[in-house]
């Protein structure tokens, strides 16, 4: 099994790490186009392998494409990140010829890769990525409501006092600070509908310290964050290369779901060896289709941007 993670920045090099750590590929390529960066951080990895006795094998390349042949997932992780107080959105002119040329130099040299999308604004990037790969829509997942859910039930489990894993949560929507939409009437301590188990004020306040979750780390560490995003990407590519049909929110390629079309915007996936191999429909109250409307109005303006740039 093997992925090439194309961007060796803080994302990619993390993401390369945990799938080694957790053994969930035999070989990961790590590429970028600045001089040493990838082969170091990989000589780094493959020694911190040492420590653990860990064999996959992590390999880092300054360009070289030929490397990444015939990988069976390729990580698109290259670009710029957002400094304190941007917007993802601002990034869409730097980053929109970034993922068009890595998409360009991969493809050809992978022809039978699932591709995940990472740079921001992810939902416009995971667009850009299947319009001008011409990929299948199962093909190409953007992640972003991975990382955001992860983040929901952290807050959630800070808002009640209870163990993470003891929560199940999911964000649907854009990846953007206004765009995400955080199922709180899904959500559940253990099958007890987290409603019950706090009154709107508090509900709220996890809400927003989700939406803002990534803005607030940027603002902490003067970049945006790599750990949480690094492991959700390696838990999408876990569930591609066992096919192991992980209902994961990401972003895809919609022609009618959640009445939408021609348009790439977090809904609930089933991941599988195919990629998207379904998409599942939840049944979204009045408020939440609204909300999910709302998204979908401003990606849209995100992408016409995005059609711009590209013409
Ligand atoms: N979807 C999500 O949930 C998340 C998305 N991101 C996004 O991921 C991207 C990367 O973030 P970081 O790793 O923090 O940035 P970083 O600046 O640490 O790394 C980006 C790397 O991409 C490389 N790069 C630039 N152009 C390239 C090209 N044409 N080919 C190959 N490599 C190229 C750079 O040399 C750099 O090493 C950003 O756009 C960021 O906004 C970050 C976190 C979460
Ligand atoms: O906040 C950012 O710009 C990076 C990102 O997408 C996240 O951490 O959610």
């Amino acid at each position: 099994m093997k992925v090439s993670v194309i961007g060796a920045g803080n994302v990619g090099a993390t993401c390369a790490d945990v799938i080694a750590q957790r053994q969930i590929a035999n070989e990961i390529v790590l590429l970028d186009i600045l001089e040493g960066i990838a082969e170091g951080k990989a000589m780094d990895i493959m020694q911190k392998n040492s420590v653990f006795g860990i064999d996959s094998v992590v390999k880092g390349v300054t360009k070289q494409y030929s490397k990444t042949v015939n990988s069976d997932v390729v990580v698109v992780t290259s670009g710029i990140p957002r400094k304190p107080g941007m917007t993802r959105e601002e990034l869409i002119g730097i980053n929109t010829g970034i993922v068009k040329s890595v998409m360009e130099n991969a493809m050809t040299i992978s022809p039978n890769a699932i591709f995940i999308i990472v740079t921001n604004p992810l939902d416009t990037m995971t667009l850009a990525a299947f319009m001008t790969s011409g990929l299948s829509k199962n093909k190409v997942i953007g992640m972003g409501g991975a990382l955001d859910s992860a983040r929901f039930k952290y807050f959630l489990s800070q808002q009640i006092q209870k163990p993470i894993s003891d929560i199940d949560a999911m964000v649907i929507g854009g990846h953007g600070d206004t765009t995400m939409l955080p199922l709180m009437r899904m959500a559940s301590y253990r099958g007890i509908p987290i409603t019950e188990l706090l009154n709107e004020a508090e509900q709220t306040e996890v809400i927003d310290k989700t939406m803002n979750g990534g803005a607030t780390l940027t603002k902490l560490l003067g970049t945006s964050a790599w750990y949480g995003p690094g492991a959700a990407i390696a838990n999408v590519v876990e569930s591609i290369l066992y096919d192991r049909k992980k209902l994961i929110p990401c972003s895809v390629f919609l022609q009618g779901e959640y009445g939408e079309e021609n348009i790439c915007i977090g809904v609930p996936c089933i991941i599988g060896k195919e990629g998207v191999e379904k998409i599942v429909e939840l049944k979204l109250n009045k408020s939440e289709k609204e909300k999910f409307d709302l998204s979908a109005k401003s990606i849209r303006e995100t992408n016409g941007e995005l059609r711009n740039i590209l013409t």
